[in-house]
């Protein structure tokens, strides 16, 4: 099964890619410069033909940025500069530009490569380039070969720029592993502050930013939900009879049960040592109240064991949907009344007890 990419690692691909189209715009801008600028020497030196065909090149480039300033077509605009570039090089190597100093201009593309493409793409694309050269230096007598290199040159024409490869493709696979290190700790960071360490759950504060969230959908479209504030009954007795570690171990594993009850878009979090909250979405009371029902029920019907001994574990819960209040706060205010109006009634109950129209009542 292929792995789907984080969001953080889709949104540093992305500031990334903006970075890289920014960066095409700036180079492809100083390439025009640079290509008239040199045109026109070559034009002044006597050699038209140089001088046509770089400004040829100058005229592709503006066309590319042209075509980008109107699609904003990333993928177009990468590879069309890699093309004009790759081509420009092809040309500077077999017509040795001016003075036989064309292919220096080489140096220029492993960065640029690796940077713009990936490890892999980069290093295939200059393999290709590096046969290429050689086939150009190794045969002078081809049509297309207008220039002929020194054996002293071809040989340290090579050596330095294996060098130099080598050394982009180190740089940038650095480049990668620190980023992607830094997007995975600024993952777990984010993870550990909206987690309670304990039983995994979401903890107070991301539970608030998910009501506060929730509320505005139903502000803003309508959609109705429902909480339900639970607590564990008698908790106190169970870590004073069994031990601190007893009691940690019933808030893990009534966590989990949770996790297995509730649907995929309803939240759960731990709102306080044992009071636990669930947010649930497009979720009516009386739907609620049956969904804490079967978990009452569930939690009651478990046998939870620590060291060989039986703990009495129940939970007594307060529900309340936004239809009866016109806030976050008021909503939560209820749900806790509630929770205290079961817990007096004799606990391992869920409040508000309501009837259904077969007569029968939702809770406990
Ligand atoms: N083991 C463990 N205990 C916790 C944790 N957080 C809170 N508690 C304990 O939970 C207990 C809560 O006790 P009370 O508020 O008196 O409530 P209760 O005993 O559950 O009684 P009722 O709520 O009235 O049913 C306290 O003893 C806290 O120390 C935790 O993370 N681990």
């Amino acid at each position: 099964m292929t792995q789907q990419p984080s969001p953080n690692h889709l949104a540093a691909s992305e500031r990334e890619d903006a970075q890289v189209a920014r960066l095409i715009t700036w180079l492809s801008a100083m390439a025009i410069a640079f290509l008239i600028g040199i045109g026109s020497k070559a034009w002044f030196a006597g050699h038209p033909g140089h001088a046509w065909v770089l400004w040829g090149f100058a005229a592709v480039v503006m066309a590319e940025m042209a075509h980008y300033a109107c699609t904003r077509n990333r993928t177009v605009q990468k590879a069309g500069l890699l093309l004009v570039v790759g081509s420009l090089f092809a040309y500077l190597i077999v017509s040795g530009g001016e003075s036989n100093t064309g292919p220096l201009w080489f140096y220029v593309f492993p960065p640029l490569l690796f940077y713009l493409t990936s490890l892999k793409t980069g290093t295939a694309v200059l393999l290709f380039c590096y046969l290429m050269a050689v086939i150009v230096f190794q045969f002078p007598a081809l049509p297309f070969v207008t220039a002929e290199y020194s054996t002293d040159f071809k040989i340290r024409f090579f050596a330095t720029l294996s060098f130099e490869s080598i050394l982009c493709f180190t740089l940038e696979a650095s480049r990668l592993k620190a980023r992607n290190e830094l997007v995975a700790l600024a993952e777990s960071h984010e993870r550990a502050a909206k987690t309670d360490e304990l039983t995994g759950l979401a903890n107070r504060r991301e539970m608030h930013n998910r009501l506060m969230a929730e509320f505005s959908r139903y502000q803003r479209a309508g959609h109705h939900f429902s909480i339900a504030l639970i607590d564990l009954d008698l908790f106190k007795g169970i870590n004073d009879r069994f031990g601190h570690d007893a009691g940690d171990q019933v808030l893990r594993e009534f966590a989990a049960t949770v996790q297995t009850i509730i649907r995929q878009t309803d939240v759960a979090a731990r709102w306080g040592g044992e009071e636990f909250l669930l947010l649930l979405p497009d979720t009516s009371l009386l739907q609620a109240l049956t969904l804490a029902e079967r978990l009452r029920a569930e939690v009651a019907a478990m046998r939870f064991r620590f060291r060989g001994a039986d703990l009495p574990v129940t939970i007594s819960a307060g529900v309340c949907s936004i239809a009866k209040a016109t806030s976050i706060d008021e909503l939560l205010k209820q749900a806790d009344v509630q929770l205290y109006s079961a817990k007096a009634s004799g606990r391992n109950r869920i409040a508000p007890r309501v009837r259904t129209q077969n007569g029968t009542t939702t809770s406990a």
